[in-house]
C-alpha cells in the first residue's frame, strides 16, 4: 500500500469514511508511487490450485507485480489499458489534497485518525529491507499530524522494527499487517490514560511462523540475492534483487515449504512474497465496517464513542 489513509469515524450515525490520498512524494526526489495493479482474483484461483501450475501462476503474479514505475501524475508512459485502470482507480480514490474542503465539511464534528502505510509512503522503496530509512522532513511531517489526531502506523513489517525506523513516541504502531498493535506507551494528547494498548491476533502462530522462517533462510540460501524478513507474525521473501529467470526457484521454494502448513497463506505485495497465519484479519480490515468498532477502540475507546 503505497497511499496515506485518513479515516473520519462518525460515532452517532456508526459510518466511516476512507479517503485514500496517492503519495505526494516527500523523501527522495526518485520518490514516486507505482500504479496497483488488482490482483485478488489471481491471488484467489493461486491459492486453490494445487499442482505445479500454481508455481507458474506464482511467477506471473509476480511479473504483473512489477509494473513501469511513474511519478505522481504522470501516466502517459503506461499502456492505454493501464491508463483506463489509472483513472477508474482515480475515481474511486480522488487525492484527498484535491478534495481537501469535501473533506473538511465531510469532517466536521467527526474524529479524525490518520494511518499511515511505512514502506512506499513514509519511507521510500530501496533494494535493502533494513536500509529503507525515513528522512527528517518526513519524521518531522508525520509529528505535526500526530499533534492533531491519532496517528497509527499500519504496516506489514514487525511492529519493533518499524518502530525503530520511525522513532516518534506517542503514535500507535500496527505491525504485521496489523496483527501487532500498541499504543503509544507514555502519556499524549491523544492518549491521557496511559494504557499502552496491545493488540495481538495470532499469537498462537508464533511457533510455526518461527519454523517457516528458519526453513526459507535454509532454503533461500541458494537464490542470488534473495533475502527473508521475519515480521514476527508473518514472513517475507524478497526477490527485488534476484534475477528475473531465478523468479520460478524462489516461487518453488516457498510453495513446496507453504504445502506443510495449511494453516499459513501466500499473498504477494511489491518484489515481496509474503507468508501469513489464514486467520481472517488483516491491516486493511482495520477500516472496514464490520472490523473497524473493535479496531478503533484500540485507537482510544473515547474518540469513537
Ligand atoms: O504492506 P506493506 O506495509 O507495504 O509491507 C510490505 C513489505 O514492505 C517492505 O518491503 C517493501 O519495501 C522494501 C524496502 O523499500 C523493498 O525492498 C521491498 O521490495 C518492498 O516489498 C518490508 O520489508 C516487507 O517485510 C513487507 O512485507
Amino acid at each position: 500500500m503505497t497511499n496515506h489513509n485518513a479515516l473520519i469515524s462518525d460515532a452517532k450515525a456508526s459510518i466511516g469514511v476512507a479517503v485514500r490520498v496517492p503519495n505526494q512524494s516527500l523523501f527522495s526526489p526518485g520518490g514516486g508511487r507505482y500504479i496497483s495493479i488488482p490482483r485478488k482474483k489471481l491471488v484467489q484461483k493461486l491459492e486453490a490450485d494445487p499442482s505445479q501450475t500454481r508455481i507458474n501462476t506464482w511467477i506471473e503474479a509476480m511479473r504483473a507485480s512489477s509494473p513501469t514505475r511513474t511519478r505522481p501524475g504522470n501516466i502517459s508512459s503506461l499502456p492505454e489499458s493501464k491508463e483506463d485502470e489509472h483513472s477508474s482507480w482515480m475515481a474511486q480514490h480522488p487525492s484527498a489534497l484535491s478534495m481537501f474542503e469535501e473533506i473538511a465539511e465531510a469532517s466536521k464534528g467527526k474524529q479524525i485518525i490518520m494511518f499511515l502505510d511505512y514502506d512506499g509512503t513514509l519511507s521510500p522503496i530501496v533494494e535493502d529491507p533494513e536500509r529503507a530509512y525515513m528522512s527528517d522532513e518526513m519524521r518531522n511531517a508525520v509529528k505535526g499530524v500526530a499533534k492533531y489526531f491519532p496517528t497509527a502506523i499500519v504496516t506489514g513489517r514487525c511492529r519493533d522494527k518499524v518502530r525503530r525506523f520511525v522513532k516518534l513516541p506517542g503514535l500507535y504502531y500496527a505491525g504485521s499487517h496489523g496483527m501487532d498493535i500498541k499504543g503509544p506507551s507514555k502519556k499524549t494528547k491523544h492518549n491521557k490514560n496511559n494504557k499502552g494498548v496491545l493488540f495481538q491476533a495470532a499469537n498462537e502462530f508464533l511457533p510455526m511462523i518461527d519454523q517457516v522462517s528458519k526453513c526459507l533462510v535454509e532454503k533461500m540460501r541458494d537464490v542470488e540475492g534473495a533475502s527473508v524478513e521475519n515480521n514476527k507474525f508473518c514472513v517475507s521473501v524478497h526477490y527485488r534483487c534476484v534475477d528475473q529467470k531465478d523468479w520460478g526457484l524462489v516461487a518453488e521454494h516457498v510453495t513446496s515449504i507453504l504445502s506443510e502448513y495449511p494453516k499459513l497463506r501466500l499473498t504477494q505485495g511489491r518484489k515481496v512474497l509474503e507468508i501469513r497465519p489464514t486467520i481472517k484479519w488483516d491491516k486493511g480490515m482495520m477500516w472496514q465496517e464490520k472490523y473497524k468498532k473493535e479496531a478503533l477502540s484500540l485507537f482510544e475507546r473515547k474518540f469513537i464513542n
